[in-house]
């Protein structure tokens, strides 16, 4: 099948596809639609990235992919595929992910537009940046099961990304995952929570032990089980998770019973907790429910059945040796990547979360709710993805006619309204917001903090996990102090010094920025002595991310839910670097190196 597109559109339209280049990120659900519909319509040039490789769950809706491509590139595999409708076009794929040094802005610069097909919102907010730095229109997309949306970005002319808050992420209490879970999803953060300490990357806030500090268990509580433990093991020291289950070899009757059986019986010690609530039950791996018992009789898929505490304890220990050996596998210091799709690290996480449901006598859940609960999953609709893709595309075409005011956001409804319309359009572009902490000429913050407490080491993950920056660095207004360096080594020393030892104040001004995505963002402190963490605050008033988050509870594709009416407003939805630019006349220039601060900040002084 060869695209032939003269005669379809106008001679202009036909022009100025015939002389595009397109960027498409993501070739999933719906970058696969994208990457069909472009070739199919004649678009000459175009480039794919994707991190990943290809797994059997996108068969049923990655039409590119077959059954032979498991495990393979997704973007090289669409690429093919793609290839085989029109041999004509110039197709790149880049198997990689988008946040990476070699895409900086004089990349994006080369393409007339951009085409978001993600799945992630820091993602999302790296494409933004990129797009408003090269001042390339970008078309966000995305769905949630049946609703999905269109969205063009364009620097100065319409809202982008990060102009509205998103909708808080779920996030659940410290305390209610580790000390008292209610829910089935409270164990599953928790059951995920315990594959990173035990597998992934170690988190201090994914602990997953008893906590101590829980207010609602003050007073005496806990002390029993403390000096049980203390005259037990003869010292306090408290070691990782991770450590202690290694020296354990991964053994798990051993794990188990420590973390079903002596952390429940600690959790019981901390009696205020259990005045009003129904108390855990520990269990012990010689004697647990369902042992003996012949597999419950289900007609569904295998994956549907709810499992047994002992099946599952079954499962824990395979599933636990299995990691292990994944683990030692790999590197020195390196670490598994929980991912839904694995066997292992899903056995594990249902088998976990199930044994903890159990002991809180929590409803359990079979492997397939697990699943969809732990990945976020509201389930992909082929033709939503379609009829986005299809949309986006038109968009495409709309802005390459010179129609760019008219390609206004389009939203999928997940049914008719009260008009008959399933697709609503906005009437006119949403103006972008002048207070955006990130399109906002001069873009600006407050960070809440304890000045007191908040170390250096803080505000990195600060301003990653709150600003949405990859490598920050940030200097002292007025002063060129360097306080924080993206160059490794330079301001690590300083890493466990709070903001006050490093003499920054009260109304101090940073000046913080990230040199891949051209964006920099004048940063005020706000001490508040109440604060143990940070929050960041903008003009426009509204919450932004705090301190690390669970994944956002919405659609494989991350859709914002889209609201009723064309009326709504636009809420939704180092390394060395060698970076060749170009300058006015279009020449390539080498970029400037990395501006270089005065001096870096190490001195306990006061520093504004
Ligand atoms: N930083 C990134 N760089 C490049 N591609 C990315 C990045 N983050 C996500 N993606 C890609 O975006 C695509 C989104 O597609 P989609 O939402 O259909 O997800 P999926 O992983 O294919 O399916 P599912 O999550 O439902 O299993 C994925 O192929 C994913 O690999
Ligand atoms: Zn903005």
């Amino acid at each position: 099948m060869v695209a032939r597109i003269a005669g379809v559109f106008d001679e202009k339209l036909t022009e100025a596809i015939a002389n595009s280049k397109i960027l498409v990120v993501g070739a999933g659900g719906i970058g696969c639609e994208i990457l069909k519909n472009l070739v199919l319509t004649g678009f000459p040039q175009i480039e794919i990235i994707d991190l990943d490789t290809i797994d059997v769950s996108n068969l049923n809706r990655q039409f590119l992919f077959h059954k032979e491509h498991v495990g393979k590139s997704k973007a090289q595999v669409a690429k093919d595929s793609a290839l085989s409708f029109n041999p004509n076009v110039n197709i790149v794929a880049h198997h990689d992910s988008v946040i990476s040094n070699d895409y900086g802005v004089s990349y994006f610069k080369q393409f007339n537009i951009v085409m978001n097909a993600l799945d992630n919102r820091v993602a999302r907010n790296h494409v933004n940046r990129m797009c408003l730095a090269a001042n390339v229109p970008l078309i966000e997309t995305g769905t949630a099961g049946y609703a999905g949306q269109v969205e063009l970005i364009k620097k100065g002319l319409t809202q982008c990304y990060e102009c509205q808050p998103k909708a808080p992420q779920k996030t659940f209490p410290g305390c209610t995952i580790r000390n008292t879970p209610s829910e089935p999803i409270h164990c599953i953060v928790w059951a995920k929570h315990l594959f990173n300490q035990l597998f992934g990357e170690e988190d201090p806030d994914q602990d997953v032990s008893p906590d101590t500090e829980d207010p609602e268990a003050a007073g005496t509580a806990g002390k029993t089980a403390l000096s049980s433990q203390q005259t037990e093991s003869g010292n306090i020291e408290r070691k990782s998770t991770r450590t202690w289950a290694a020296e354990t070899n991964y053994n798990p009757e051993k794990l188990f019973t420590k973390l079903f059986g002596d952390d429940i019986k600690y959790l019981l010690s901390m009696e205020n907790l259990w005045k009003k609530r129904r108390p855990p039950t520990p269990l012990s791996w010689d004697n647990l429910p369902g042992k003996g018992d012949a597999p419950k009789q289900h007609s569904g898929l295998p994956d549907q059945r709810v499992w047994s505490v002992n099946e599952c304890a079954e499962v824990f220990a395979a599933s636990c040796q299995a990691l292990q050996t994944e683990l030692k596998g790999r590197p020195e210091g390196d670490h598994l990547v929980w991912d839904k799709d694995d066997k292992s690290a899903m056995d594990f996480v249902t088998a976990c979360a199930n044994i903890r449901a159990y002991i809180f006598s929590i409803p359990l859940k079979s492997r397939f709710e697990v699943k969809s609960m732990a990945g976020n999953i509201i389930p992909a609709i082929a033709t939503a993805n379609a009829i986005v893709a299809g949309l986006a595309v038109l968009r495409a075409q709309g802005i390459l006619k010179g129609e760019i005011e008219s390609c206004t956001s389009v939203y999928l409804r997940p049914k008719v309204n009260h008009r008959g319309q399933l697709f609503v359009p906005e009437r006119t572009l949403t103006a972008p917001n002048p207070k955006c902490y990130v399109c906002a000429p001069k873009p600006e913050v407050a960070l809440v903090c304890n000045l007191k407490h908040l170390t250096l080491k803080d505000l990195t993950a600060a301003f990653k996990d709150g600003l949405n920056m990859q490598a920050p660095d940030a200097t002292v207004e007025g002063k060129g102090l360097v306080v924080l360096s993206s160059e490794p080594g330079e301001t690590d020393h300083n890493n466990q010094k709070t903001l006050e030892e490093i003499g920054l104040n009260d109304g101090c001004a940073l000046l913080v920025d990230d040199f891949l995505q051209n964006y920099e963002v004048r940063v005020r402190l706000q001490q508040e002595d109440e604060e143990n963490s940070w929050r960041l605050v903008t003009d426009t008033d509204a919450p932004m991310p705090g301190p690390k988050e669970e994944e956002p509870a919405n659609g494989s594709n991350g859709a914002e839910e889209p609201k009723p009416g064309p009326s709504r407003t636009h809420h939704d939805s180092d390394s060395d670097m060698e970076i060749i630019d170009e300058d006015d006349n279009g020449e390539p220039m080498e970029k400037p190196p990395k501006r270089r601060r005065k001096e870096v900040s190490d001195e306990i002084v006061e520093i504004c």
